[in-house]
Formats: structure tokens, C-alpha cells, sequence
């Protein structure tokens, strides 16, 4: 039966592997995010976090689905070509390190549109410029900064373009990998603000990896916790996690 189109993440039994050659870093994985939900991935580092993160947003093509099953938006991760297009496009990513990796040689504005301007050669540029200053605005950015390139610019102005980048295709589902790397406060709120009205406006799903117990509270979030590339507790905030009968035995996130 197909899922209810509320339904932007279908993980079932899901299990991963780097390229199949590896052993599964992801084993077993189940869960559900619903349009305008949010879910926090946590776990101690190796814990497949990240792994399972690239697979859902199409990143890493030796990151390859090796039992179970998993759709974004009703489209299997697994579909390349047309198909994982399709995917991409109803999918922002924010990777990790995504603001210290921002391509070198394009200006903010340009790294901001990219995402549209590489799908649609005759996009209206000066939609498109509108579009990309209401980003910056939103994130606090200079308007200035618009014709600059990353590297003059700090890294949490860099964190904010990345995450501009991430969300200016208007995206059904946000995967974020640390998605409050090197913002100080005041900044965390801005993010926060512009994720949380889209969550509230457009139905945006949020998938985090992150072990920020702040974040998960700031954004109201369920939480599957990993450990060896297995589910060891799964509930709704940090204070209402049902763990396996092994999970807390060893250190929790
Ligand atoms: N490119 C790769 N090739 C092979 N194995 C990899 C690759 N990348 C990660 N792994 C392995 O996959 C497992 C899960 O790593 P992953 O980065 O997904 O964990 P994580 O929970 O995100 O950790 P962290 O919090 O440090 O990012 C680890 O054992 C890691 O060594």
C-alpha cells in the first residue's frame, strides 16, 4: 500500500553499507518522519549517523542500501539517474563541514543558486536574485555578501550560505548534518527561526545528526539513538527514549 503523503521518510529494517565492501555501518534501522516532523539522530561517533544521513540525501554514492528499504518523498533511495534526481531536488543537505567546504571559486550568490541555476540554465536571474537576498536576509547575512566568496567570510557565515544553499529549492525534507556547527548563539536562533517556519509554513521535515540535547529540545524532536550501526532507543525528546533491553548499558549519547 503506499504511504500516506504525509509520510517524507519510510526507513524499514533499513541497513547500509561504504560501496559493499564493508560490513553494514547501518543494521536494521527503522522509523518514520512525517511532514513538518522533526528527528535527531544521536550516538557516539562511528555510530552511522552520518552514513545513514548521505544515503537519505543522495550524497555519497558509495554509501549503497544493503538490506530493508528506505524512501524519501515515496522515491527509493536506491533510484539513480532520473529518479535520484528527483529525489535531490525535494531534499536540502547540509552536510558535515558543509560551510568549510563551500565551493572555492563561486561567490556566495552564485553558491546560494547553484542548486537551481545547474538545474535550469534559463532560470529568471532576476527571480532568482530576489531569491537569494531574501535567504541572506533571513540569515542575517549582509546583503554584501552576496558577491563575496567563502573564504572571505567567517565560518559561521559560511555555516548560514550552506544552509542557504540547502533550503533554496523550497525542500520537502532538511538533512543536516550538525546543523548548529561553528554558529555562536545568537545565530543558533536565526537558524533555528528561519527551520522551524518552514517546518510551521511548508510542512519541511527535519532529519539532524547530532548529540546537541539543545537542538533536540529547540526543535521538539524525536530521537533514534545508534551505537554500531543499531537503534539502542528511540521516544521523543531526551526524556522519553525507550531503550533496548542492551541500550543503557553502555555510556548514552
Ligand atoms: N567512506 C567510507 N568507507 C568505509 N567505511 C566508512 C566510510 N565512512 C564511514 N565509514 C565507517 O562507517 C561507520 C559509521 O560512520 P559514520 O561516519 O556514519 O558514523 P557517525 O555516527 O556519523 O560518526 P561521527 O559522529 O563521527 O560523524 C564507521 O565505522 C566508519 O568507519
Amino acid at each position: 500500500m503506499p504511504d500516506a503523503p504525509d509520510v517524507v521518510v519510510r526507513c524499514v529494517d533499513l541497513s547500509i553499507s561504504h560501496g559493499g565492501r564493508t560490513p553494514r555501518v547501518v543494521d536494521g534501522v527503522t522509523f518514520t518522519l512525517y511532514r513538518g516532523g522533526a528527528l535527531a539522530l544521536m550516538g557516539p561517533t562511528g555510530a552511522g549517523k552520518s552514513s545513514l544521513i548521505a544515503l537519505l540525501a543522495g550524497a555519497d554514492q558509495d554509501v549503497r542500501v544493503a538490506g530493508g528499504t528506505a524512501e524519501v518523498a515515496g522515491i527509493p533511495v536506491q533510484g539513480r539517474g532520473r529518479v535520484g534526481r528527483a529525489r535531490r531536488y525535494v531534499t536540502g543537505y547540509l552536510a558535515q563541514r558543509a560551510g568549510a567546504d563551500l565551493p572555492a571559486r563561486m561567490t556566495v550568490s552564485d553558491v546560494i543558486g547553484d542548486p537551481i541555476s545547474s538545474r535550469d540554465r534559463r532560470v529568471n536571474q532576476r527571480a532568482l536574485a530576489v531569491r537569494v537576498a531574501g535567504l541572506l536576509d533571513e540569515l542575517q547575512l549582509p546583503l554584501g555578501a552576496a558577491h563575496k566568496y567563502p573564504y572571505e567570510l567567517s565560518a559561521g557565515m559560511r555555516q548560514r550560505v550552506a544552509l542557504a544553499r540547502a533550503l533554496v529549492l523550497q525542500p520537502r525534507l532538511l538533512v543536516a548534518d550538525d546543523v548548529y556547527a561553528n554558529l555562536d548563539p545568537e545565530v543558533r536562533t536565526t537558524v533555528h527561526d528561519a527551520i522551524q517556519r518552514r517546518r510551521r509554513d511548508q510542512g519541511l521535515a527535519l532529519l539532524m545528526a547530532t548529540n546537541d540535547e539543545d537542538a533536540v529540545g529547540g526543535f521538539d524532536a524525536d530521537v533514534l539513538v545508534m551505537r554500531d550501526g543499531h537503534t539502542v532507543a528511540y521516544g521523543h525528546g531526551m526524556n522519553d527514549l525507550l531503550w533496548t533491553p542492551d541500550g543503557r548499558e553502555k555510556t548514552a549519547p
